[in-house]
């Protein structure tokens, strides 16, 4: 992989967690180029958050390579909020670890809080926003430094019809800026409308990785990607699933 900014890869990635008979994931190998918004799709348990870590350098691979360039930030799906800091001390904390000055920060908070409506929150205890403020204010601290590459497990949980289309939107003009998002979510709608290529994951291994237009074709579904997903992932259909892999 040459050194551009906002690339990653795994190659041939397996990890086993300690005191596990078996690889939570099993030679899993892609690349993710700038620009590109990906989706990575899989049953629970599948692997995916496995990956995510992996890709973020919080897990050590047992077996393989993980390269990444440029500023990665990753959101995880339950990410911590200190209960005792405000809106804006949780942004000014998070800022300040990234390496912001103060003035910058505050620039980036006004922001970034108007498009997530969170703006009449901001000297709030963290505690007392509702469950989808407070993934609202998870999301906003991976947006903050302004990453190249954005790792999102379930970023949307939680989220209202309207805030879900505002961040759809904000995710689309943050990738005009040649930013890479890998993005996990069992929001199948949330997924075709922002991604074109997708990763699945099936028991630690990846059987897919190409356009979710390929997938529909290659599985004979017109319309529906939860329908494609589902004969993809089908026991069954094991064995003519493996050929699927580009
Ligand atoms: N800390 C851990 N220790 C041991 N096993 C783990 C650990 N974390 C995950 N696993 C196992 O690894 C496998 C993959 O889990 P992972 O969390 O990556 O799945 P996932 O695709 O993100 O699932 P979900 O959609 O439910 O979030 C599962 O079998 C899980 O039980």
């Amino acid at each position: 992989m040459e050194n551009i900014m906002g690339q990653l890869s795994l190659e041939n990635v397996s990890v086993q967690y300690q005191g596990a008979d078996s690889f939570a994931i099993e030679n899993i190998t892609f690349t993710l180029n700038k620009g590109e918004i990906v989706g990575l799709l899989g049953h629970n348990g599948a692997g995916k958050t496995t990956t995510l870590e992996c890709l973020a350098g919080l897990l050590q691979p047992t077996k393989g390579v993980r390269k990444v360039t440029g500023k990665l930030v990753y959101i995880p799906s339950d990410l911590y909020l200190y209960n005792m800091l405000t809106v804006e001390e949780t942004l000014l904390f998070v800022g300040r670890l990234h390496g912001m000055l103060k003035k910058q920060i505050i620039e980036r908070a006004d922001f970034l809080l108007e498009v997530f409506d969170l703006s009449e929150k901001r000297h709030i205890y963290t505690k007392e926003l509702s469950f989808g403020m407070k993934n609202k204010l998870a999301l906003i601290t991976g947006l903050l430094p302004d990453p190249q590459v954005l790792l999102l497990d379930e970023p949307m949980t939680g989220f209202d019809a309207l805030s879900t289309k505002k961040t759809k939107d904000f995710l689309l003009q943050f990738m005009s800026n040649d930013k890479t998002i890998l993005l996990s979510s069992h929001r199948l709608d949330i997924v075709e409308d922002l991604c074109e290529r997708i990763l699945v994951i099936n028991k630690g291994k990846l059987i897919f990785d190409g356009d979710i237009l390929t997938l529909k074709k290659q599985q004979n579904v017109d319309s529906n990607l939860e329908s494609a997903l589902l004969k993809l992932t089908d026991p069954d259909q094991g064995e003519e699933n493996s050929l699927l892999l580009k």
